[in-house]
């Protein structure tokens, strides 16, 4: 069973605005502040914003309906992401989960697009850290049967989409860090080149009812690992689903808005405060789901204190974040015991939090738990 919560949609205009009093910030602050101390989940809106305009979200929903919707031959060609935490391209039914349920989702991850000249020039100075790098189109041939007809190409439409939402996430942290009683620019200090090492997924849910599977999951039940979750989510069948007071609860699609879940990381810095919400997406059986989810991470080489002085009991306390849990599938945890990087949730917080390790070093070594080999199900 579950429900509909009356989630609140924040309007995030004054954060956008360079005009802004203070004041009229620090409302939104306050907004967000409720909205993460109760849920960890909300909607944010801004009119004045690309993003949130119906005409972008329809051309992106239907880049993505094109991409999945191509011949299953060409599909296999696109090159499918690897082990660790650089992704980058196709992700086959069943290539990658947080459980060993069987999760009914095909993806593509894309993230910053280099120009050929930067990436050299970035190379040759501080070299690509694990989370950079080129992304994995899809060939010019399919590229072009993919723009056949269609005004927007298909490769631009991601790009010009990825980098709006990474420039609303990077506002969202004024008004995070104004929610902490922190100068506004405190957590932009940790994000200066977030966007190179951030990504988006697209997902396509496939109805259950015709896949000759019982399984309802979409997505396990998980908390995202990083600092912010952005996701576009236009189609209005049943999906996302979020755990409250014991419940889930239908998080559903609202017409020109981002959904914004906190991640574990950036609870963890709040001591859990800020909720990183324990959250699924089901399929009703019958319907495909299609949803753009921008998982923004601050800088690979972020070390960020405790940004909160209060202790707070609850989340952070009882260590319950994925980030922290080791997701390796069950048959590997049996010898998990024998590998050097095996550490208890408690230890790997104090470690962070200490910065004894960066965050870019940790998510990578995260990553490779959640692999599965082609489709080795
Ligand atoms: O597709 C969605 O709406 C959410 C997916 C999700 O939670 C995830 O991939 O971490
Ligand atoms: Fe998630």
């Amino acid at each position: 069973m579950s429900s509909t919560l009356t989630i609140p949609t924040i309007d995030i205009t004054h954060l956008l605005s360079p005009d802004a009093s203070a004041a009229q910030k620090q409302q939104v602050a306050i907004n967000l502040l409720n909205a993460f101390t109760t849920f960890g989940v909300f909607y944010i809106t801004s009119p004045s914003h690309p993003v949130f305009t119906t005409e972008k979200t329809d051309h992106i929903l239907d880049a993505t309906k094109r991409l999945f919707a191509l011949d299953p031959a060409e599909k296999a060609l696109i090159p499918k992401i690897q082990p660790g935490g650089f992704t980058r391209g196709y992700v086959p039914l069943g290539g990658e989960s947080g459980s060993t349920t069987k999760e009914l989702k095909e993806g593509f991850s894309y993230g910053y697009e280099w120009t050929a000249a930067d990436l050299e020039a970035k190379k040759a100075s501080t070299g690509l850290n694990g989370l950079q790098g080129p992304n994995s189109w899809p060939s010019e041939e399919t590229l072009n049967v993919l723009d056949q007809g269609h005004q927007d190409a298909f490769k631009s439409t991601l790009q010009e989409f990825y980098l709006g939402v990474c420039e609303v996430a990077k506002e969202l942290l004024k008004g995070i860090s104004l929610a902490l009683a922190l100068p506004e620019d405190e957590l932009a200090k940790y994000c200066s080149s977030s966007e190179t090492i951030s990504f988006m997924r697209f997902f396509h849910y496939l109805p259950y009812a015709n896949q000759g599977n019982a399984s309802q999951i979409g997505s396990s039940a998980h908390t995202d690992w990083g600092f912010l979750t952005l996701i576009l989510s236009p189609c209005k069948t049943v999906g996302l689903q979020l755990f409250h007071e014991n419940a889930w609860h239908d998080v559903p699609s609202v017409e020109n808005t981002l959904v914004v879940n906190g991640g574990d990381y950036l609870s963890l810095l709040t001591g859990g405060k800020l909720i990183s919400p324990l959250h699924r997406v089901v399929s009703n059986g019958m319907e495909e789901r299609y949803s753009m989810c921008c998982f923004y991470y601050p800088d690979y080489h972020a070390r960020i204190p405790l940004l909160v002085q209060e202790e707070f009991k609850g989340q952070a306390a009882s260590g319950n974040y994925s980030l922290l849990r080791d997701q390796r599938a069950d048959e590997d945890v049996t010898q998990k015991g024998d590998q050097p990087d095996a550490q208890d949730a408690g230890t790997v917080a104090t470690k962070l939090l200490n910065g004894d390790i960066n965050f870019g070093d940790y998510i990578v070594s995260k990553w490779t738990q959640v692999y599965r080999k082609g489709s080795a199900y």
